[in-house]
């Protein structure tokens, strides 16, 4: 039992500067899992390195037993400075990550993919125009259907909704979990997708999203040398109603235990 994605002492080092230490994670097939901490702590490092993006300088990472070689289709991700193709619409730049990945689909079921993601995200009115033409939200959730419409078993996801108003933020944190349990009305994209749970690596910098989304809560510990601090249990029942989610007391009591860990267990002034 090798755990589906399993971190093993990672380490990385930039020059001198080592970002990220020894960092041991295991995360199983299906599972929602949040990192947080502060600013410039390592967690882009992370998952760059899950994402196949970079290498670390030392330990394994594992994702169904395989070790990490570079980027791959069975990750989908969204990351502030993993961009959009200029040169191409809204629309392309969904369409082409479909078509490279999936080859076996028809050109009009590539079609009806990359439309069903777009309109997921709200971007379909805004198709034919170029990433330059958009603004820094509308950027993010082209990102956000492109990295979902190669349906991916793993979703790497560095603030996905860091650049959105709330009521598109929680529009959208909505629609990750329905596609996270591949609960689609859309019966063409239940047929395409399976019924398997995705497994979804989080970054945020909003307590409150990573305890409505996440199974658990992985709070990081300050830079230099930032690791694994403590892993938080979420624990409450799923589908989780956002309303009744703010009023549950397992909620309340976690956001002031995962501020505890953040203003005072590894507050800033610790380590300054
Ligand atoms: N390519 C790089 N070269 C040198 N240092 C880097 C590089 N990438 C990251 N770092 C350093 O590693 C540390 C961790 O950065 P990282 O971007 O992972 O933090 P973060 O927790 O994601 O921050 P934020 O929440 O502000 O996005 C920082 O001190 C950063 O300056």
């Amino acid at each position: 039992m090798g755990g589906y994605l399993l971190l093993s002492e990672v380490s990385k080092r930039f020059g001198s500067y080592v970002a990220v230490e020894k960092f041991s994670l295991r995360v199983e097939q299906g599972e929602v899992v949040s990192l947080i901490g502060h600013s410039g702590c390592g967690k882009s490092t992370v998952l760059s390195m899950v994402a196949g993006l970079s290498r670390p300088t030392s330990g394994r990472i594992t994702l169904e037993g395989r070790e990490l070689d570079g980027p791959g289709p069975d990750r989908g991700v969204v990351f502030q400075n993993y961009s959009l193709l200029p040169w191409l619409t809204v629309y392309q730049n969904v369409y082409e990550a479909v078509d490279s990945v999936h080859r076996d689909l028809t050109a009009e079921d590539k079609a009806r993919v990359a439309e069903k993601f777009l309109r997921i995200v709200r971007m379909w009115e805004h198709r034919y125009k170029r990433p330059g033409e958009v603004s820094g939200g509308m950027k993010q959730r082209t990102a956000l259907a492109r990295a979902l419409a190669i349906n991916p078993k793993l979703l790497l996801l560095d603030e996905p909704f860091g650049a959105l108003d709330a009521l598109t933020r929680t529009t959208l944190q909505d629609q990750l979990l329905n596609i996270w349990n591949a609960a689609f009305e859309d019966a063409f994209l239940r047929a395409l997708w399976g019924e398997e749970q995705k497994t979804i690596l989080l970054v945020t910098h909003d307590i409150d999203e990573a305890i409505y989304l996440s199974d658990r809560i992985v709070v990081m510990t300050n830079g230099p040398r930032a690791t694994v601090g403590e892993v938080v249990e979420v624990g409450l029942e799923r589908p989780r109603d956002r309303k009744r989610v703010l009023e549950h007391r397992t909620y309340v009591e976690l956001k002031e235990y995962l501020l505890y860990l953040l203003t005072e267990k590894y507050g800033r002034q610790e380590v300054a």
